[in-house]
């Protein structure tokens, strides 16, 4: 079995480690260093099971977003005609956005916002699923569309813009000559369809007679790029309405979206102190497949690498006190993090608003064309552990948008300056880890005389992007473990470009890596805000037959599961198909499950399971998992092919991707076919339920 050293000795080890070794590289008075002590980063999280943004098939099983965000709840004494929309609200501009974890989502906003402050134009926000597509015919001819989406699964639409693509693709005629549209893609250059969707809308609209008015934006965040991608594709947009359009550009001043007050005498009952927000009035009831509070039961290191400073960890959490909650093998888990106490304190610190950090706050929205992103009534010291994300570098426009707010003009010249232009903010992002906080101390750093005290927190709400839930692969099977649900997390610090000593630990990996039951009771267990979510990624109901599988670092989570279930089949009696594990680790003491993987190998699977390891780095030569694929290709071919095996691979994109290519060429050697033909039998075995991903990037 996997080491079972506690929380309170081990992680707590590793954890102080790495922060002495940040704090043994700083110098006090170095702000420069900054970086080396932040905690958190969006894109850290990018590792292990963590999907950042979304899981593949969320959108198949669970509900959409916006009815989980309660926008659908209002979508029902809404019209779903645009052009009522449209009329009611006097717009000129639509901003339609298709989003499965919202960054398309933000970009939307971000643009509505700034057509209104910058143009003056009226715009509305439109998620894609509250309107019919055939009423875009009824525009009136003035609007201007803009549609802002991103590409899930596999080349797929996020979930609530599945029903707007497919009408597109289904319909061969629409007469929408008179709209002029733009559109921006949010999407992944290491998927095999990037950005698929926004190609899809843009084909389309151009089928319909549409005019486009300046070419696709596309967002890569393969290259970190999709802010900067926006932010160009957006100038360029702006400056084509200037010049085409003849809009003229307004003076430019910080304007807030939200209203923040005050109200010092609300009762702490009607606070939201942590309970993950969901926009409006959610549809999903609490229970069910709602967010549930868990206690977590266990947290377990699986593997140490104290000198690489990074850990993979086994977290298990008890469903037992939500009888109503049910998994799947294969399901995904969703997990709400915390911001760490020690960002909390310090945006709270470098605000100057400790005084009034637990003081109820009522936030309201000031525009009409969205919802209020946060909770309200709230308290500062909540927005910031609880519903923002502090922790996560701040994008170039942020920067931009806090000079023109900044006390002195010392710092509003050298904010301007580092955000200038991509390269130069590129360039100054290789060696700051920029949180929010990060930068208003580095602006004090520069001019120590100003202070930040009069900040709106208006601001603060505007500039950061709300909580999003991590999700996991669940680590363990229903058959064997209904009630307790396990996750494997690569516990991994990031680093910095131009300081590669510089550690970032990931916000959502750090926070699942310490929490453990403290005490004897479990009642003293901390409890994760969680939420169960449906996937495609399952076993065949028939248990005989046969299984390849492809897993490299913590994408080994839903495979242990599976070889679980086949077990438990196995051990009552039950024919299960042969099976083979591909498994790619960095080396030996990387080899995650390894005993388990071993007393099922040679026990109650025995002679069904092969385990076929990759060791990248153990020494000699590099071996990467689709080498081994590669390696075993006529076996693999046959099974895919003669034997009716289904063929799952869970891990990152970058290694799918090498994967999919490798088994391409494997097929097209072994059975002397074109690379077309092999994509065709690829396509048709994921139709029929034989060909399963479960992919982030
Ligand atoms: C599970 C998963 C699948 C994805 N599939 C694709 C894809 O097929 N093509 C692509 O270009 N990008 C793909 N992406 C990248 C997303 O489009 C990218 O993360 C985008 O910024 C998400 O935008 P959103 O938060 O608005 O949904 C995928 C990302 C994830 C997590």
């Amino acid at each position: 079995m996997a080491n079972s050293l506690t929380l309170s000795d081990s992680q707590s080890q590793l954890w102080n480690d790495v922060v002495q070794s940040i704090s043994q590289s700083l110098s006090p008075a170095d702000l420069l260093l900054l970086p080396l002590v932040a905690l958190g980063s969006a894109y850290v999280i990018n590792r292990g099971s963590v999907f950042p943004k979304s899981d593949p098939y969320r959108y198949k099983f669970f509900e959409r977003p916006q009815q989980s965000s309660g926008a659908g709840v209002q979508s029902q004494s809404r019209s779903r005609n645009i052009a009522d929309a449209v009329s009611q609200s006097n717009a000129d501009l639509v901003v339609f956005w298709g989003s499965q974890s919202g960054t398309a989502e933000g970009f939307a906003q971000r643009l509505a916002r700034e057509s209104h402050q910058r143009f003056k134009l009226k715009p509305i926000m439109a998620d894609l699923s509250d309107y019919d597509a055939e009423s875009l015919a009824r525009l009136p001819a003035s609007t201007l569309v803009i549609f802002i989406v991103s590409t899930y699964g596999e080349g797929d639409p996020s979930d609530n813009a599945q029903d707007f693509v497919s009408w597109m693709n289904s319909t061969a005629k629409s007469s929408l000559e008179h709209v002029r549209f733009a559109a921006f893609g949010c999407g992944n250059s290491n998927y095999l369809y990037f950005n698929k969707t926004v190609d899809e809308v843009t084909t389309a609209m151009s089928k319909f007679g549409a005019t486009q008015i300046l070419p696709t934006g596309k967002g890569n965040e393969a290259t970190r790029t999709t802010e900067e991608d926006f932010m160009d594709w957006k100038e360029k947009l702006f400056s084509t309405l200037a010049s085409d359009l003849g809009l003229s550009e307004q003076e430019n001043g910080y304007e807030p979206l939200v209203d923040v007050v005050e109200q010092v005498s609300t009762p702490s009952d009607q606070l939201h102190l942590g309970r993950p927000f969901q926009k409006a009035a959610s549809k999903t009831p609490l229970g069910g497949l709602g967010i549930i509070p868990v206690p977590v039961i266990s947290n377990k290191i699986l593997t140490q690498y104290v000198t690489q400073d990074r850990a993979c960890v086994e977290v298990t959490v008890d469903l037992s006190a939500h009888a109503q909650v049910k998994y799947k093998t294969g399901d995904h888990i969703a997990v709400w993090p915390e911001n760490p106490m020690e960002e909390v304190n310090r945006l709270i610190r470098i605000l100057k608003i400790e005084s009034t950090r637990d003081t109820a706050i009522k936030i309201t929205q000031k525009s009409d064309y969205d919802d209020v992103k946060v909770p309200s009534l709230t308290t500062a010291e909540a927005l910031f552990r609880f519903y923002l994300e502090i922790c996560s570098p701040v994008p170039r426009e942020t920067v931009s948008a806090l000079a023109l707010m900044s006390p002195s003009a010392k710092v509003k010249e050298a904010l301007n300056s580092i955000s200038k232009d991509r390269d130069t903010y590129a360039t100054f992002l290789e060696n700051y880890h920029l949180t929010l906080s990060r930068l208003l101390e580095y602006a004090v750093s520069l001019d120590p005389t100003i202070s930040w005290d009069s900040l709106p927190l208006c601001f603060v709400i505007d500039a950061l992007p709300t909580m999003q839930p991590r999700l996991y692969s669940i680590a363990s099977s229903r058959v064997t473990s209904p009630r307790a649900v396990a996750l494997a997390v690569s516990v991994k610090p990031s680093t910095l470009l131009g300081n590669p000593d510089a550690m970032i630990p990931g916000l959502a990996s750090t926070y699942l890596s310490t929490q453990g039951p403290s005490g004897n009771s479990p009642t003293d267990a901390p409890k994760l805000y969680v939420q169960i979510r449906k996937s495609t990624f399952k076993l065949p109901v028939n248990s005989t037959i046969p299984l390849v599988m492809v897993a490299a670092g913590t994408g080994i989570a839903p495979f242990r599961a599976f070889l679980h279930e086949r077990a438990r089949l196995s051990s009552v009696g039950k024919q299960v198909g042969p099976m083979i594990l591909f498994f790619g680790c960095q080396n030996q003491a990387d080899y995650l499950y390894e005993e388990e993987l071993d007393e099922l190998r040679l026990g109650q699977l025995t002679g069904k399971l092969e385990v076929v390891t990759a060791f990248s780095r153990a020494g000699g030569k590099k071996t990467y998992v689709q080498d081994m694929v590669h390696s075993r290709r006529s076996d693999v071919t046959r099974m895919l092919g003669d034997d009716d095996a289904a063929f799952y691979i869970c891990g990152a994109a970058t290694m799918a991707k090498a994967v999919g290519n490798v088994l391409t060429e494997g097929t097209m050697e072994v059975r002397g076919w074109s690379e077309t033909e092999a994509l065709n039998w690829r396509a048709i075995r994921k139709k029929e339920n034989r060909w399963f991903e479960d992919v982030w990037s």
